[in-house]
């Protein structure tokens, strides 16, 4: 799914009124849209608090009073009575409002902070039209709003947030419960430092015309269930051990032999034609009774000393590959010979960083670093707006693929696009989940999945799995090894 920008959506949403519809008709739609997903998800015992601002975000707010109302809801409106210079579509429906004799309309400054359970508050302030920090009136309310343990729902984008960059400096912005926003998730919502305000974010369709976003130029995306379907490749029958490739996962130092037994486990589990396991003698036993399947090959006693290079294979490196003097040597070896297509993850991700080998990266490479490996490689920066463009640069610059791992994990390609995973959840903020990431990436590219396909198929299928996992067992005790255990479901999900 496209992600576009606010100037974008707005020629969208001109396009789309340049085909027919009126403004004031999309404004409808859109209110619609919202008022239809409350009615499926709120009781008519719940009264609805609806703040305005003046512009087509107030707009909307005005229209969803109108039908909340009229579905039986209990509604009181709220506008900031120093502000008229309302826009002209918040204009009509404003009007239409006040001919509704059971809804009260009130100024901002008569709203005193409540508790009450079956109250809800729908923040129709700004939405994309935001062009500075929140002052005077607009700011106090939604600080007062910010105080309240209601519920809150915020239309198209939380109050405060712009909805393609960062917020400025102690900016205020209000703390959403649901963020019912049209058409297109906006970037900011994929972000940490913005998105923590979205809540849970509901993308309505409201039918923008769908020439002009397919002619809209974007290098941004979410991936969504159709990107998916159109990756995933059902395993073919006519088929043996070598049609679908041949993994490597090399790490698992002495006391870190979980991490490497995670990523061969999770490259089985992925449909990996043929495993092997790299890792020092002392993961030996470890590994033969719990992964049969994958074969052994030794280096070091504790450590790996030496890295093998296997023809026609793809390997997967770092998870527990820990720091040792030999294994770096083994490591940059290694790298100045091999020529296929790698994984680059954790330790060995940390020892190019710490002795400045980035260069012994290979092209076509693909690294999973999370934020801090990413600020060990290539530099500190401000915010993680400003990370995701210095990782585009760094992904163009060494022609890599870059899996910048997070809450909402960003896959970065050469050519400088970006692919936000909306999959996965904090339960999988556990030691261990990207050893499960290494071993399913490599488990794809070696059943010859394109690279960068690879990635978004693999960032989604490993949100997916731990998404499953919180479903079953609980964010707080699903475990890594559970989300390989899981990997199963998602390929039946796909296959059904
Ligand atoms: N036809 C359309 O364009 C549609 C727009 N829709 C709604 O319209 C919204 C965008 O509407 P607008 O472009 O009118 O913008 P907003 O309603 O977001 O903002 C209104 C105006 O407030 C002013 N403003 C910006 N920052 C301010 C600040 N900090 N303090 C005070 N005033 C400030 C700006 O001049 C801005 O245009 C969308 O988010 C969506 O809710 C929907 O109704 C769908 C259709
Ligand atoms: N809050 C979260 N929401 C979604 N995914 C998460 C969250 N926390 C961690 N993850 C995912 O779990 C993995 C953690 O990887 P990493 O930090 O390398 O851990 P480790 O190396 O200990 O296995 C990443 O793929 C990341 O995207
Ligand atoms: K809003």
């Amino acid at each position: 799914m496209k992600i576009l920008t606010a100037q974008q959506i707005k020629a969208c949403d001109s396009a789309t009124i340049g085909k027919g519809i009126s403004s004031i008709n999309l404004m409808e739609k859109a209110s619609k849209a919202c008022a239809d997903w409350i009615n499926d998800n709120f009781k008519t015992t719940h009264k609805f608090l609806i703040f305005c601002g003046n512009g087509n975000n107030g707009g909307d707010g005005f229209a969803i009073a109108r039908m909340l109302y009229e579905k039986s809801f209990d509604v009181e409106v709220y506008i900031n009575e120093n502000q008229k210079d309302f826009s002209a579509d918040a204009k009509i429906n404003l009007k239409k409002l006040k001919q509704i004799s059971g809804i009260e309309i009130k100024d901002f400054s008569s709203f005193s902070i409540l508790k009450d359970e079956k109250t809800v508050i729908i923040d129709a302030i700004f939405g994309y039209g935001l062009n500075r920090k929140l002052s005077g009136n607009s700011e106090k309310i939604i600080n007062k709003l910010n105080q309240t343990k209601i519920q809150k729902i915020a239309i198209d984008i939380p109050t405060g947030l712009y909805a393609d960059k960062l917020m400025d400096e102690n900016a205020t912005v209000l703390k959403a419960d649901f963020t019912l926003t049209f058409q297109f998730y906006k970037r900011s919502f994929l972000h940490p430092e913005t998105g923590k305000f979205c809540g849970k974010i509901e993308v309505l369709n409201i039918d923008l015309d769908q020439d002009f976003i397919n002619e809209t130029e974007t290098d941004y995306f979410v991936i969504d269930e159709n990107i998916i379907r159109e990756i995933y490749k059902p395993r073919e029958e006519f088929s043996h051990k070598g049609t679908f490739g041949k993994s490597i996962l090399v790490g698992g130092s002495y006391r870190k032999v979980g991490a490497i037994l995670m990523s061969t486990l999770s490259a089985l589990k992925t449909g990996s034609g043929l495993t092997f396991t790299i890792a020092p003698e002392c993961a030996n036993l470890i590994l033969q009774s719990q992964a049969p399947e994958a074969m052994f090959m030794d280096s070091g006693e504790k450590y790996i000393e030496k890295i093998g290079i296997v023809d026609k294979a793809v390997y997967g490196i770092g998870p527990g590959l820990g720091k040792e003097i030999q294994t770096q040597k083994a490591l940059f070896e290694f790298l100045k010979s091999y020529k296929n297509s790698i994984v680059i993850d954790a330790d060995a991700l940390n020892i190019l960083a710490e002795n400045d080998k980035i260069n012994l990266i290979p092209k076509n490479a693909v690294i999973t670093p999370h934020p801090l490996e990413f600020e060990r490689l290539f530099g500190k920066t401000e915010n993680s707006f400003e990370r995701l463009e210095l990782a585009r640069n760094k992904a163009e610059e060494l022609q890599i693929f870059i899996i910048l791992k997070d809450h909402h994990t960003a896959v970065i390609t050469p050519d400088r696009k970006i692919f936000y995973n909306i999959t996965g959840n904090s339960g999988m903020a556990k030691g261990g989940s990207g050893d499960v990431l290494t071993g399913i990436l490599t488990s794809l590219i070696s059943q010859k999945y394109e690279i960068g396909k690879a990635c978004i198929f693999g960032a989604w299928l490993h949100g997916k799995a731990g998404d499953f996992c919180a479903e079953e067992f609980s964010k707080e005790a699903m475990l890594p090894t559970d989300l390989i255990s899981k990997i199963g479901k998602v390929f039946k999900y796909l296959s059904s």
